[in-house]
């Protein structure tokens, strides 16, 4: 049966095809932010609230979350707020993101920021970096072993952290890489679109002490995070809940200071 990540895959494909013609990869190189220092993720969240507070305005499993939010806004909402690191969705077609809402995310904030696309080529880490991310998100279910190992050391190569996002315990097991440094579960299961906290809690056993481990997907309480921190989650991704709100600012600082 198709999923929704077939669908949103066969879309990056022609999408890419087309940009290619008018970016060359060349073009990156030559932006200013190429050449910046990252900063690191895996710090951000050991030394703060782990929280990774997502710019989302609509997904497929929510066709609008919040369509007049400002990028400049939340993100700086979010960081005053305490997360450690802001996550932007740079999907159009699926989630009504872009590359300029990364660009404003970085002009807004100092911390630590995810480019959270559907990366299947070394053009769109280029891309990333050329754009301001620190770390980009790499999807198992999207990628064969050998494609996940080349991305993520491609990327490290660029200065880049690498989160690699899995669902089951076959995805886990290719995606156990020297070069990868955080490990999502995504407790999102992409055909139904329902999401289970308890696919981080079983998958948490799997994954080594060497990976930050992250939670992503429908979080909605502080509670939730002080569960998950028992099973080893040190990082916790966060979209609707911080959105779906006019003020991520005290929504987000609520949420935060709840945390223990
Ligand atoms: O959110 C979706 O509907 C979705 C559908 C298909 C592929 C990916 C999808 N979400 C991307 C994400 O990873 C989430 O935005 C992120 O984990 C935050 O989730 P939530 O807190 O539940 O908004």
């Amino acid at each position: 049966m198709k999923t929704i990540l077939d669908d949103i895959i066969a879309n990056k494909i022609s999408e890419l095809n087309l940009k290619k013609q008018v970016v060359p990869a060349s073009q990156f190189e030559k932006m200013a932010l190429f050449h910046r220092k990252t900063v690191s993720i895996t710090s951000a969240i050991r030394n703060g609230s782990g929280i990774i507070a997502e710019f989302k305005r609509r997904s497929p499993s929510k066709p609008a979350i919040n369509m007049n939010a400002r990028v400049q806004n939340v993100t700086l909402g979010y960081q005053e707020a305490g997360a450690s690191a802001i996550s932007v969705l740079t999907d159009n077609k699926f989630f009504g993101g872009s590359l300029d809402d990364l660009l404003l995310a970085r002009a807004s904030v100092t911390i630590p920021v995810l480019r959270k696309d559907f990366i299947i080529e070394e053009y769109q880490i280029l891309e990333a970096k050329a754009n301001g991310a620190d770390v980009i998100l790499l999807i198992a279910a999207a990628l064969r072993k050998q494609e996940l190992k080349n991305l993520s050391k491609f990327a490290q190569s660029l200065g880049l952290e690498v989160l690699l996002e899995v669902h089951n315990e076959e995805e886990l097991e290719k995606s156990l890489l020297p070069s990868v440094n955080l490990l999502g579960v995504n407790n999102r299961n992409l055909k139904t679109f329902e999401t289970n906290i308890n696919t981080s809690k079983e998958l948490s056993k799997r994954i080594p002490n060497d990976f930050v481990r992250v939670s992503e997907s429908g979080i909605s309480s502080p509670k939730t995070i002080t569960e998950l921190k028992a099973y080893g989650f040190e990082g916790f991704l966060i979209g609707e809940q911080l959105m779906k709100t006019n003020s991520p600012y005290d929504d987000t600082k609520t949420f935060i200071d709840a945390i223990h």
